[in-house]
């Protein structure tokens, strides 16, 4: 075998892994005590394979069943707790005793040695705050023209073609509008946006890459594109930058002080279709706030920051995107009442798709947060101890990793969960064979029967600040679409044949949606 070569060789690749593991596993096994989780897991691939090759949900229920509230699990060489204690959750999910941290390798080496989440409340804090105001009301209001822009030319696209690969499509979207309308990344014409976009997305593939940047492999490409990336932005911000570190320096160095400046300029200027007193700050400004905070105000930093705001939008809104469209694509009766909403909302506001027409769509609001309950497009942030926790009788020590996996969290919502653990997933969440139960946007339109669990954006200090813009853009593609086509499923089983771990991901040729006219 040859070893320069073993990332080209998947076989090989894990042929040498299960030998590492066996000889780990000789000098291990017998002084390991019983963990709260399987003896013994493959170094790097631990139980990823596991969980890749079940469903999470059913995965997750299935260890909750086996190992309580508490269990250990060893994802991507990591060992995380997956706790389901909302108690014991509540305190490090509020940054007391614990910080947020992305624990794998790779997470760094793309996105650089930077926690602003974690960074403390006189980090965190006006940053966070700055956040809200970029992605609150008058943000909205602002970025829905180049949403509903991006959103009308993949339609028209797939109008021609008369179907949606909706995987690839989902991909492509979700990079276009955190480059075009997330970090709204100005470039001069002596940039190619599209090669642009490409070394993007070759950046944020790195993500799901294996962990080690051999040669050829897409970590390494990802490191590459990453390296060419800062370059050009650097050179393209440079003047912005220089304005935004004096404005710093005077400000004296405040992260405080920063975000009510940038809150405050942008309130002044005039906001959406002019309206004055409504802007918002950018977002790109307000993510390098946290970068100045952190001490890190060189402008390969300002150029950094317009690649976080990237990550936390690119990928996340694509999976929201593709595990909507996979359900909505299932369930001709969802369909049905999304479009009689439709017709309710054109005769109110007018065949024009609006930003105030997108904000009053109860069922469509509904029916995707159903959809991010029954399939998560993200599964949650972990948490760092900074001090042990103790959950029941189990004392997590300081340094550990807490995760509150929505999945899981999800199985055991108090509203829609009877406490059954006889089944191999509970009913509400088992999409595979209890569907027309399983999804129903119904039950988030009373107080009766509204889940009480939803962690798909987060819980507590770090919810998602993107949240509201996540769902209208999710909001203007459906209802561009189900206003003109029913949708149906070329392959009616795509989601039982797909991949779900680090996220949903269909098999080759399956996930092709029909578009059949009105
Ligand atoms: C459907 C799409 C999205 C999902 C599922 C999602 C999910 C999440 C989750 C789970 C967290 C919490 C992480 C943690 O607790 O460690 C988070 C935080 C965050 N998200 Fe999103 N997100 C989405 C879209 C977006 C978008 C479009 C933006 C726009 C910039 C965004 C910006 C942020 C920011 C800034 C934070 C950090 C908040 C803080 O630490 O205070 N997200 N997101």
């Amino acid at each position: 075998m040859d070893l320069t070569k073993i990332h080209e060789d998947p076989i090989g690749l894990l042929l040498a892994m299960i030998a590492g593991a066996l000889v780990a596993f000789f000098l291990l096994a017998r002084k390991e005590k019983r963990p709260l989780g399987p003896m013994f897991t493959l170094p790097i691939l631990g139980d990823t394979v596991a969980l890749a090759l079940s469903e999470q949900s059913r995965f997750m229920f299935s260890r909750y069943k086996k190992y309580g509230s508490v269990f250990r699990l060893n994802l991507l060489g990591k060992h995380m707790y997956i706790l389901s204690d909302l108690e014991a959750l509540r305190g490090p999910y509020r940054d007391e005793g614990a910080i947020p941290e992305v624990p794998f390798p790779t997470f760094k080496l793309l996105m650089g040695d930077f926690n602003v989440a974690g960074g403390g409340k006189h980090i965190h804090g006006p940053w966070r705050k700055a956040s809200l105001a970029a992605l609150g009301p008058a943000g909205l209001q602002s970025m829905f023209p180049p949403v509903l822009r991006v959103m009308q030319s993949h339609l028209s696209e797939w109008e021609a073609a008369g179907r949606v690969e909706v995987f690839q499509s989902a991909r492509r979207m979700g990079l276009e509008l955190a480059v075009d309308v997330v970090a709204d990344v100005e470039l001069s014409p002596a940039v190619d946006r599209a090669w642009f976009k490409q070394q993007a997305e070759t950046w944020l593939y790195g993500m799901w890459g294996l962990p080690v940047p051999l040669p050829g492999s897409a970590l390494a490409k990802a490191l590459a594109a990453r390296k060419v990336l800062l370059r050009v932005l650097g050179q393209e911000l440079a003047a912005d930058h220089e304005d935004y570190k004096s404005r710093w320096t005077e400000l004296g160095s405040s992260g405080a002080a920063m975000a009510d400046d940038l809150v405050a300029k942008a309130s002044a200027a005039p906001g959406a279709e002019g309206a004055k007193g409504l802007g918002a700050p950018r977002l790109s400004h307000v993510i390098r706030l946290g970068l100045f905070g952190l001490g890190a105000t060189e402008v390969e930093h300002s150029a950094l920051a317009v690649l976080h705001a990237v990550m936390a939008s690119a990928d996340t809104t694509r999976f929201a995107l593709f595990n909507t469209w996979a359900l909505v694509a299932q369930s001709a009766r969802v369909q049905e009442k999304l479009y009689e909403e439709q017709q309710k909302v054109i005769e109110e506001f007018g065949p024009e798709l609006s930003y105030k027409a997108a904000s009053s769509m109860p069922y469509m609001d509904a029916t995707i947060k159903e959809c991010m309950r029954l399939l998560p497009a993200s599964a949650g942030g972990p948490r760092k101890l900074t001090q042990d926790l103790k959950v029941g009788e189990v004392v997590l020590p300081a340094g550990s990793f807490v995760w509150m996996y929505s999945y899981l969290l999800h199985c055991l919502d108090p509203v829609l969960w009877d406490g059954d653990t006889s089944v191999d997933v509970p009913a509400h969440m088992d999409w595979r064979n209890n569907f027309e139960g399983a999804f129903r946007p119904e039950r988030w339109l009373s107080e009766e029967t509204k889940p009480k669990y939803y962690f798909t954006f987060g819980y507590g200090n770090h919810l998602c600040a993107g949240i509201n813009l996540a769902y209208l853009e999710i909001r203007t593609m459906l209802a561009l679409v189900i206003r003109k086509y029913r949708l149906r499923l070329q392959t009616p089983d795509m989601l039982s044949r797909a991949r779900y771990f680090p996220f949903v991901e269909p098999s080759p040729g399956t996930d092709t949606v029909l578009l059949e006219a009105r």
